[in-house]
């Protein structure tokens, strides 16, 4: 059937359209000039700034100098420098006299190599806190760094070593402030705990999962805690005018999947059609070439870019504070980059593949390892469902060898003391929006999700995206600059949870 139109109709319709547009213009303006303020003033004065000594300046370069040099490697889950963590032991007791031998301080040893400090306060009403940091760090030969990675040198105001950036600095950083605190004859209102892990980069099963059973048998609550993340962005999301903080508020779950394909042995000169490898090989392809879904917008993400449109440029601007419109754009853009992509889906990456002994045996076995890491919006029962769906051949057997979910979303509302009171010391240092993020690494946090709702992961310092290369990477440094800075903000963080009120900002320019 033929449809007919006159001319008075072809009008209304162009008449409606132009209106819905008009209308979808307008909204879309309207939400980008009501954006929130991320300019904040805070009511009441926070902890004032650490006036340093020269000679305490370079007490705190030399206390993280000396932790670089000893190598305290995790080199796989079986496998640590143990003579390297007793050294480190006996390294912070003589760093930090005072922490060690304030009456204020209870200090335990859990696990064989990690400590857990418990910081009397002098109101017991008030819930405590924690500080979570490891001492642990991933390999490093020095082949390719401009410094021996262990040898905790200097050049150009950077000091260099694995752990500087993770996680050693803050190990030192945390210390450090608390020792200068008690100098000056502090007292703490609010208790805290500070949990120094020797094993997350394999897990944190005999460090911070060690730490969790010794705090649960006593009952221990905490009011927030905080671990290492991803700290103050500079230039590292694409089309923001300025740094940027971001919180971790919850992060990614993970899967360490083992795919086993299994054929008969036999001599080369006469290959089966399909062999063991070709067989694994086939599956791992079609994973890597079938990604998972794309999920933008369904988990905190989705809030991460919306508190921050105003610190976009034109038109990101626009877009970011309308994801409801613009949503299938963005998501798409995002996924164009490994960092972004990994904010957008369940990533896989293919990290181990094994198979075949000889050039003229046909092996009887290809094993394989994927790694995925779970977009908040997804299970790991979802994420298994998928897998088998794309590989679809029974003959390639799947075992999960480590599989969580994504880790609760911490609460990042303007009661929330942790958020807020975190939030408040970092924009009375870095003068720079804050905003809630998903994770996309695994913390020691995660063990402690029993212990509190708020669990956040940030790492007071500014990151390039040359900085985050270098995290596990060749020539991790972290400048002098960088690292007083650091300390300042666990000194102001310190003195800001004595508060039994939440920080309470207004909206105005600073
Ligand atoms: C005085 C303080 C100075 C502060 C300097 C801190 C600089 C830290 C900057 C960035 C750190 C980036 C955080 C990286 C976390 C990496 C976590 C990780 O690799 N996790 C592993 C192991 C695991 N726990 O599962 C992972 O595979 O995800
Ligand atoms: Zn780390
Ligand atoms: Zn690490």
């Amino acid at each position: 059937m033929a449809i007919s139109m006159g001319k008075g109709s072809v009008g209304v319709l162009t008449g409606v359209f132009i209106a819905s547009l008009a209308v979808v213009v307008a909204v879309l303006l309207l939400r980008t000039y009501n954006l929130p303020e991320l300019k904040v003033a805070w009511k009441g004065k926070g902890a004032p700034r650490i006036e340093l000594e020269e000679d305490e300046r370079e007490q705190l370069y030399e206390a993280l100098k000396g932790a670089l040099r000893i190598p305290t490697v995790s080199f796989s889950p079986s496998e640590q420098n143990t003579t390297a963590l007793e050294e480190f032991k006996e390294y912070i007791k003589s760093a930090f006299p005072r922490v060690f031998n304030s009456s204020l301080v209870e200090y335990e040893l859990v696990g064989g190599y990690s400590h857990l400090f418990n910081v009397q306060g002098s109101d017991n009403s008030l819930l405590p806190y924690m500080l979570l940091a490891h001492l642990d760090v991933v390999p490093a030969t020095p082949e390719g760094w401009d410094l021996p990675p262990f040898s905790g040198e200097e050049k150009d105001g950077y000091i260099y070593g694995r752990g500087s950036l993770d996680d050693k600095s803050r190990v030192i950083g945390i210390l450090q402030a608390l020792e200068f605190l008690f100098k000056k004859g502090y007292k703490p209102r609010r208790s805290f705990y500070i949990g120094l892990g020797h094993d997350e980069e394999i897990s944190g099963r005999h460090g911070a999962k060690e730490i969790v059973k010794t705090l649960e048998t006593r009952n221990v609550k905490l009011e927030y805690l905080l671990d290492e993340g991803f700290g103050v962005l500079d230039g590292v999301i694409y089309g923001t005018k300025r740094p940027i903080a971001l919180i971790g508020v919850t992060e990614k779950g993970a899967i360490t999947l083992n795919l086993t394909v299994n054929s008969p042995p036999g001599h080369s000169s006469m290959p089966p059609r399909e062999s063991s490898i070709g067989i694994l090989s086939a599956a791992l392809s079609r994973l890597e070439q079938n990604r998972l879904p794309n999920l933008f917008g369904t988990g905190p993400e989705g809030s991460t870019f919306e508190q921050l449109a105003n610190e976009f440029y034109w038109p990101l601007n626009i877009m970011m504070a309308n994801l409801w419109f613009f949503n299938p754009i963005i998501s798409r853009l995002m996924a164009l980059t490994p960092s972004g992509n990994a904010i957008v889906r369940t990533t896989t990456a293919l990290t181990i593949v094994n198979g075949g002994i000889k050039a003229n045996v046909i092996p009887a076995t290809a094993t394989a390892t994927v790694n995925f890491r779970l977009h908040p919006a997804q299970t790991v029962e979802e994420v298994l469902n998928m897998v088998s769906e794309i590989i679809m051949d029974e003959r390639v057997i799947l075992s999960a060898i480590k599989a969580f979910d994504p880790l609760p979303i911490s609460p990042y509302d303007e009661e929330n003391f942790g958020y807020q009171t975190l939030k408040r010391t970092i924009t009375d240092l870095f003068s720079v929006p804050v905003a809630p993020a998903v994770c996309t690494v695994n913390t020691d946090s995660r063990h402690f999700v029993n212990l509190t709702e708020s669990v956040y992961r940030f790492s007071p310092v500014v990151m390039t995206a040359e900085d985050l290369g270098r995290v596990h990477g060749l020539n991790e440094r972290i400048s002098r600059e960088g690292f007083e800075t650091g300390i300042q903000f666990y000194w102001q963080l310190i003195q800001n949870s004595d508060s039994d009120t939440v920080p309470v900002h207004r909206h105005s320019e600073l």
